[in-house]
């Protein structure tokens, strides 16, 4: 195992088209705080999203629509001062750029101009249309997220998989042509069937990154928290679990409170 690509050239949207265009796999984490965006950074994701389920994961909400355009620009922020290589996406929290093509492109201006971020990453194809259409006119890049788009789960009632049925598979078929021809650089795919994927990835020019999406998406993305196994209660069958952190930082903590307790902590060494 190493740190992959160590050499220090920024990811742009080019760099994930050129990585489509040569068959390599594009990774994506997401990340909402400095710290955690400099390890992921280091070891050589090309894609870190500020993703609204920091309303989840940092706030304890749960769902996405309570996290606000201005918490998005604090976490996003946050990320853009830790990182040097990867690509910087954050997504438009629900309810910034729906229905207003206008309220749309202010909200993209100000998450570009007050975080520094690269890119914003929005939920639907035609419903939306004309705000991806306002918001890359002004010369930001819009990623597209398409099948379980989390901002409409009381539309949907539940997590399931989405477009297992023909209707909404040909409905995503052209929402991502759509979304292509208007000018995204890529797509997300959540949870939809991994033929799907594979379809949808071969008809596109541009990448598309899945979640739970099957294995022939150009590229996966994962929430940190859970790969990491910090979050131990989120464990939906597209999770790979890459380490234990709930464990390990629950162990540190009990023996940091044992040597506070026991008055082992701190010693003479770690006293002036
Ligand atoms: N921590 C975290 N990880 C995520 O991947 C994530 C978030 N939060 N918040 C925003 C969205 C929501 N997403 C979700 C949310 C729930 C399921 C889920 O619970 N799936 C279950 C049950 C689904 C069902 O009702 O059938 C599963 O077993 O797959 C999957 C993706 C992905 N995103
Ligand atoms: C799961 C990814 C794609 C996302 O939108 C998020 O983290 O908010
Ligand atoms: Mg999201």
């Amino acid at each position: 195992m190493s740190v992959h690509n160590p050499d220090i050239k920024r990811v742009t949207t080019h760099t994930l088209q050129e990585l489509k265009g040569r068959g390599e796999k594009i990774s994506a984490l997401t990340a909402y705080d400095y710290s955690m965006a400099r390890v992921v950074d280091a070891a050589g994701v090309e894609v870190i999203l500020v993703g609204d389920s920091a309303s989840n994961v940092m706030a304890g909400h749960e769902t996405t629509l309570p996290i606000t355009l201005d918490q998005m620009i604090y976490h996003a922020g946050s990320v853009v001062r830790a990182v040097k290589r990867a690509l910087v996406v954050v997504d438009l929290p629900f309810g910034s750029y729906q229905g207003n093509s206008s309220e749309a492109l202010r909200s993209a201006i100000r998450i570009m101009k007050e975080s520094g971020a690269h890119a914003v990453k929005m939920e639907g194809g035609q419903e939306i249309r004309e705000s991806v259409v306002r918001v890359l006119s002004a010369g930001v890049p819009v990623m597209g997220h398409l099948g379980l788009t989390p901002q409409s789960i009381y539309k949907f009632g539940t997590y399931a998989v989405r477009a297992k049925e023909d209707a909404e598979a040909q409905k995503l078929i052209s929402d991502a042509l759509l979304l292509q021809e208007i000018g995204c650089f890529g797509m997300v795919l959540e949870k939809i069937p991994a033929t799907l994927t594979k379809q949808v990835s071969e008809q596109l020019q541009i990448p598309t990154i899945g979640i739970g999406a099957g294995p022939d998406a150009d590229g996966q993305i994962l929430v940190i928290h859970d790969m990491l196994g910090i979050n131990k209660e989120f464990k939906p069958r597209f999770l790979r679990r890459y380490a234990d952190l709930h464990n390990i930082m629950l162990e540190a903590i009990a023996h940091y409170v044992d040597d506070v307790k026991t008055n082992d902590f701190p010693n003479e060494t770690e006293a002036y």
